[in-house]
């Protein structure tokens, strides 16, 4: 078994990862005849105290899986994760009282108000009276004026903020949100994000997955970029959004086209309208002078040009795209 951090929250002190593994995997295994799944393959990572982490993926990339393992939910196949500096086979009480998981599905009930439903989930993780911070909770997710309401009167975002609340109750070090904004609209997402960076500052380590890429770029210091059960990035956010060798360029032209002058064809180049000329190009491989000189040569008159700033969309689309097309080639498609 492989060694235990050495700063753990035996210690006292804040580990310096909030979670870490080290060759984590899991293979579900096929029933009925159906073959396994690998799920996860062998995966490394550190996610830092104090972060705000983003987990990115295509659908059944594997982070539900990851989440559901550090939750407690599912059973790791091999490797090892610790939350917090324990253990989760080793110390699976300490490890599961160091996180709370806000789950994809709202499932609050909704004949209860929201100070009784955080005293409940208190009682159930065994948080004794004098210990619970249930006003101190319901005011930092914004929801103490709805404190004694029933939660079937409450909003969707204002649900989505106690299902936060409730997975706060332990007061965890570590709190992991899966999917969190998914259908809500852009307002709610808004406030539920400045009362998440709320929580990080006051000293909570924020680990989310989302399907919002923009969101991950405004929100997360780091970012793993996950795909097919594998990490296929995992870095700043300034550092991966600079890593990308892609950019895109438009072009306005002073005289219209009809169509693309065959010698530009190839380049990347899409007349989007008969004066605008959308280019990507990778930088590694085309110097944008030479671009410009090319489109001269073939009667391209540029009005004006704007070159658009790489996006983390860009970033995972070439990323993952990249695996999708190792994949295809080592299938000899
Ligand atoms: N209980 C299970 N039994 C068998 N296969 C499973 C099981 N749960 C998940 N899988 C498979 O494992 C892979 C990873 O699934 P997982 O749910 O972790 O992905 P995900 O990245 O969370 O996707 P999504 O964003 O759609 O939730 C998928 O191929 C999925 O079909």
């Amino acid at each position: 078994m492989a060694a235990e951090p050495s700063l753990t929250s035996q210690s006292g002190a804040a580990p310096e990862s909030a979670i870490r593994l080290r060759g984590l995997t899991k293979t579900y295994r096929g029933r009925n005849k159906q073959p396994d799944k690998l799920a996860l393959r062998p995966t490394d990572l550190d996610i830092p105290a104090g972060s705000i982490f983003g987990l990115l993926g295509p659908n059944g990339a594997g982070k539900s899986t990851l989440i559901n393992i550090l939750a407690g939910l599912v059973t790791k196949t091999a490797g090892d994760a610790w939350i917090w500096g324990y253990d989760i086979a080793r110390s699976p009480r300490q490890a599961r009282a160091a996180i709370g998981v806000v789950p994809q599905e709202l499932n609050i009930d909704p004949f209860f108000t929201p100070r009784e439903l955080l005293d409940l989930q208190a009682g159930l993780y065994g948080v004794p009276k004098r210990e619970r911070i249930t006003t101190e909770i319901l005011e930092a997710v914004g929801l103490a004026d709805k404190a004694d309401s029933y939660a079937r009167t409450l909003s969707g975002g204002m649900r989505r903020r106690l299902m936060v609340a409730k997975a706060m109750v332990h007061s965890p070090p570590v709190l992991v949100l899966d999917e969190p904004t998914a259908g809500v609209d852009i307002e709610l997402r808004r406030s539920l994000w400045a009362h998440v960076r709320a929580l990080n500052r006051a000293g909570t380590t924020i680990v989310l997955t989302t399907h919002y890429l923009e969101e991950a770029e405004e929100m997360c210091d780091r970012i793993a970029i996950i795909d097919q059960g594998r990490i296929v990035a995992c870095d700043s956010t300034a550092n991966l959004l600079s890593s990308v060798d892609s950019k895109t360029m438009v072009v306005s032209l002073s005289e219209p086209l009809a169509a693309l002058p065959p010698g530009l064809a190839g380049r990347g180049m899409e007349l989007a309208a008969p004066t605008r000329l959308v280019v990507r190009y990778r930088p590694s491989e085309t110097r944008l002078g030479d671009l410009l000189t090319l489109m001269d040569q073939n009667g391209v008159r540029i009005a004006d040009l704007s070159t658009e700033e790489t996006d983390l969309e860009d970033i995972f689309l070439q990323l993952t795209g990249e695996a999708a097309a190792a994949r295809r080639q080592a299938a000899g498609e």
